[in-house]
C-alpha cells in the first residue's frame, strides 16, 4: 500500500501573524493523528519559523522551490544545502507557474532535481499541460517529455526519491477541477509509464493531483487507484479546508 500525501503549497501568500494561526490550527488537528504525509511548502523567509512551530510534531515543511546551483555568484537564489539548515524535507521543482512565469523549461528542472536529491531533500515534481494542449491532444506527450527529461539525466530509480504532481495548468486557481476520471487517466499513463521502466518504483510512486483542490471535491479525487493525493493552493491557505483535505486522503 502506498502512503497518502498532502502537501500544501502556499504560494506568495502569508506573514509571520496568519502563519502562526494557520499552523497552531493545523497541528491542533492533525499532529500525530495520521500516519499519512502531510506537509506544508512555504516561502523561503517563512522556514524558519515554520520549523519551530512544526518541530516536534508529524507535520513537514518544504520549500516551493530551489537554485539549480550548489553555491556561487548566484544574487537572490537558495541553494538546496540551505534548505537542509531549515530541515526542510521537500521542495516543490517545476511548478507550472515557475515554468511559466519564470522561464524554467524540462533541462533547469531536471537540474533543480537533481540539486534537491543530492541535498537529502524530495522534489515535488509538477508535471501538467495547458488547455491549449490539452485541446490538440498532445497532453500525454507533454508529461513523457516532462518526466523523461527528469530520468534521462537523474535515473528512473531517482523516482524512489521523489514524489509527482499532475497539475494541469488550465485547473490551477481556477475553481475548474479536473474530473476524477481526467485526473486518473493521466496519473495511469504516468504509472505506468514508469512501470514499463521499474515496476518496483512505479508502485511505490506517490502521484499527487493538484488544481483547485478544496474540501470539498477532495474525497472523490483521492478515491481513484492512482491518485494518491494532492498538491494543494488556495484551499490550504484556509484551516478548516486544508484539514479536510487531509482527513479525506484517509480511506
Ligand atoms: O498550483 C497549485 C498547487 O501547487 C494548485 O493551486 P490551486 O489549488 O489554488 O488551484
Amino acid at each position: 500500500m502506498r502512503k497518502k500525501m498532502v502537501a500544501g503549497n502556499w504560494k506568495m501568500y502569508g506573514n509571520l501573524l496568519e502563519n502562526k494561526q494557520l499552523l497552531a490550527a493545523l497541528v491542533a488537528e492533525l499532529n500525530g493523528v495520521r500516519e499519512d504525509v502531510i506537509v506544508v511548502c512555504v516561502p523561503y523567509v517563512y522556514l524558519p519559523s515554520t520549523q519551530n512551530e512544526l518541530q516536534n510534531t508529524t507535520i513537514a515543511w518544504g520549500a516551493q522551490n530551489v537554485s539549480q546551483y550548489e553555491k556561487g555568484a548566484y544574487t537572490g537564489e537558495i541553494s538546496a544545502s540551505m534548505l537542509s539548515d531549515f530541515q526542510c524535507k521537500y521542495v516543490i521543482v517545476g511548478h507550472s507557474e515557475r515554468r511559466m512565469l519564470f522561464g524554467e523549461d524540462n533541462d533547469v528542472v531536471a537540474e533543480k532535481y537533481v540539486a534537491a536529491q543530492r541535498a537529502g531533500i524530495t522534489p515535488i515534481l509538477c508535471v501538467g499541460e495547458t488547455l491549449e494542449q490539452r485541446e490538440a491532444k498532445i497532453t500525454e506527450q507533454v508529461i513523457e517529455q516532462q518526466l523523461m527529461s527528469v530520468i534521462n539525466v537523474a535515473g528512473i530509480e531517482s523516482l524512489s526519491k521523489a514524489v509527482i504532481a499532475y497539475e494541469p495548468v488550465w485547473a490551477i486557481g481556477t475553481g475548474k477541477t479536473a474530473s476524477p476520471e481526467q485526473a486518473q487517466e493521466v496519473h495511469a499513463f504516468i504509472r505506468a509509464g514508469v512501470a514499463k521502466q521499474n515496476l518496483g518504483v512505479a508502485n511505490q510512486l506517490i502521484i499527487l493531483y493538484g488544481g483547485s483542490v478544496k474540501a470539498n471535491n477532495a474525497p472523490q479525487l483521492f478515491a481513484m487507484p492512482d491518485i494518491d493525493g494532492g498538491l494543494i493552493g488556495g484551499a490550504s491557505l484556509i484551516a478548516s479546508e486544508f484539514i479536510t483535505i487531509c482527513r479525506a486522503s484517509r480511506h
